[in-house]
């Protein structure tokens, strides 16, 4: 690992990967990757999460797509130095900031959308100019492999670099030094990740989960409500990080909401659900065991099958679930929807705000004043109203988390600023030196006096405001004078 590291840094210190053009030249060529080896990273995803080609192509490939050509045609601007306001101090200085590659970057990704999750980080990397490490999840390992094997067949070899393994790999990984590490994964993962960046002050950006979410209010077509959340709880089979994790509504709705959730259901993914293309399964026998043992206890409403050889959960709501139970007690990351009943919207409110603040928070109704409170008065990585997920594909929105949902953002341009570091560069003259001579010792009333004519913009503005006055007044009296004579 020490000499994988030291190799890459090494490259990234040969100051190859900085200039504009060549970033653009690595990201056309990711972009050239994902278009001439479509069919070979389709099929590993989708064997990776038993997807089909179609869904990977939707959920995964056209958002990286897309990244990167946000990125090729905003990089020029977003790369060169933009000047910031000056105070009279620097009134006659160059005053810029410049945005610098951090350095070598470590990219540690997660197996729900292995494509997108991990190649996404790297194209903000790469934007800003650093060297990377990636290390795709373990548990995807035909999306690992397969990147392993493109990757360095498009990119440069020294300076982007791919490490797979497990948790072995990665525990020794992070023994070394980097200049940032973006991670996506589970909370407690998250803490190790932070734990070991602080032996070095290495900043993070954690992309975690946590239990977002899903408000309904009596005020909303319900028939549009449960489309939108059956598509967005049992996409990938449940296993997406904003996904809805259960839904709070008041009592009255819950046999209506059950009951359309369950037609759509059937008119998303057929009379058979495991034959359908579009129903994805567990991506291993841990997490399956895992989420099986969340329905210990639970009233299930509709679903409820599994097929362990298979990894099979079918869409399975549950009702009048108790908060206290297990089933609320952790992210389910699976096919599996409580309802837990509430009095009203300030139950609801009391209910988010005495819980981890999630990575999402959804809210329908047709009450723009009620989602707005909901909005003013939780908190939560994003959210969106009236829908769910969809703030994900909007890459002028920064995404991640807050709280135990995780820190830092990226997508878009909050992807290049998250992998640069903001350098403020002020250029002065040699000459002027006699200016200067209020800041250096000795010091006295009188140069305290001038510093705050100077620097406090309270002092300032009177003083400026009196001097206008004066200039106009002896103006008015030019002209006047002019006029009589
Ligand atoms: N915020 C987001 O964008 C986002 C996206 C996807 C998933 N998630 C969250 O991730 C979780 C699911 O993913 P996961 O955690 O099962 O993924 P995972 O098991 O694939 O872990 C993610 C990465 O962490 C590494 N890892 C695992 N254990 C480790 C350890 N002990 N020490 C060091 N590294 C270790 C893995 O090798 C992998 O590369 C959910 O909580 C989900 O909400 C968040
Ligand atoms: C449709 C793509 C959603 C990606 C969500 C990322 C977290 O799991």
């Amino acid at each position: 690992m020490e000499l994988e590291v030291r190799r890459v840094r090494e490259a990234f210190l040969s100051g190859r990967s900085r200039p504009l053009r060549f970033r653009l030249q690595q990201l056309e060529a990711l972009r050239r990757m994902v278009q001439e080896r479509e069919k070979d990273i389709l099929a590993a995803i989708a064997a990776d999460l038993c997807k089909s080609e179609f869904n990977v192509y939707s959920q995964e490939v056209i958002t990286v797509l897309g990244e990167i050509d946000f990125m090729l045609e905003n990089l020029p601007e977003w790369v060169t130095a933009k000047p910031v306001k000056k105070n009279v101090l620097t009134m006659l200085d160059e005053a810029y900031i410049q945005p610098q590659p951090l350095g070598v970057v470590l990219i540690i990704g997660a197996w729900n959308y292995p494509f997108v999750l991990t190649i996404q980080p790297l194209i903000g990397a790469i934007a800003a100019g650093n060297a990377v490490i990636i290390k795709p999840s373990e548990l995807s390992e035909n999306t690992a492999k397969i990147l392993a094997k493109l990757l360095p067949q498009y990119l440069d070899q020294d300076l982007y670099i791919i490490i797979n393994g497990g948790v072995e790999e990665t525990t020794e990984l992070l023994k070394q030094r980097f200049d940032h590490i973006f991670y996506t994964g589970n909370t407690a993962v998250g803490k190790i990740i932070m734990e070991a960046a602080a032996k070095h002050l290495t900043p993070v950006t954690l992309e975690l989960g946590g239990k977002s979410p899903c408000y309904i209010d009596k005020d909303c077509d319900l028939d549009i409500v449960c489309r939108r959340i059956t598509w967005g709880k049992y996409m990938n089979c449940g296993q997406t990080c904003i996904a809805p994790d259960y839904i709070l509504c008041e009592a009255s709705l819950q046999n209506q909401i059950v009951w359309k959730i369950k037609e759509t259901v059937k008119e998303f993914y057929g009379e058979n659900i495991k034959e359908s293309p579009d129903y994805e399964r567990i991506i291993n026998l841990r997490h399956f065991k895992r989420i099986l043992s969340l329905l210990e206890g639970q009233k299930i409403a509709f679903g409820g099958e599994t097929d362990e050889a298979t990894r099979y959960i079918a869409p399975t709501v549950l009702t009048d679930v108790d908060p206290k139970t297990k089933v609320m007690q952790e992210e389910i990351f699976g096919p599996i929807l409580p309802i837990v009943p509430v009095k009203n919207v300030d139950e609801a409110i009391n209910f988010i705000n005495e819980r981890e603040k999630p990575l999402a928070l959804y809210v329908f109704s047709h009450n723009h004043k009620l989602i707005k409170r909901m909005i003013d008065e939780t908190s939560s990585g994003g959210v969106t109203g009236n829908d769910v997920i969809m703030h994900f594909m909007l890459n002028s929105f920064p995404f991640g988390g807050v709280g135990s949902s995780g820190m830092g953002a990226y997508h878009g341009k909050h992807s290049f600023d998250t992998f640069s570091h903001q350098r403020p560069c002020l250029l002065k003259s040699l000459k002027r030196e006699g200016a200067n001579k209020l800041r250096y010792p000795p010091n006295s009333q009188s140069k305290v006096d001038w510093g705050k004519f100077f620097l406090l913009k309270r002092f300032n503005k009177e003083k400026l405001g009196l001097l206008l006055l004066t200039f106009l007044g002896i103006v008015a009296a030019v002209l006047v004078k002019a006029e009589y004579y």
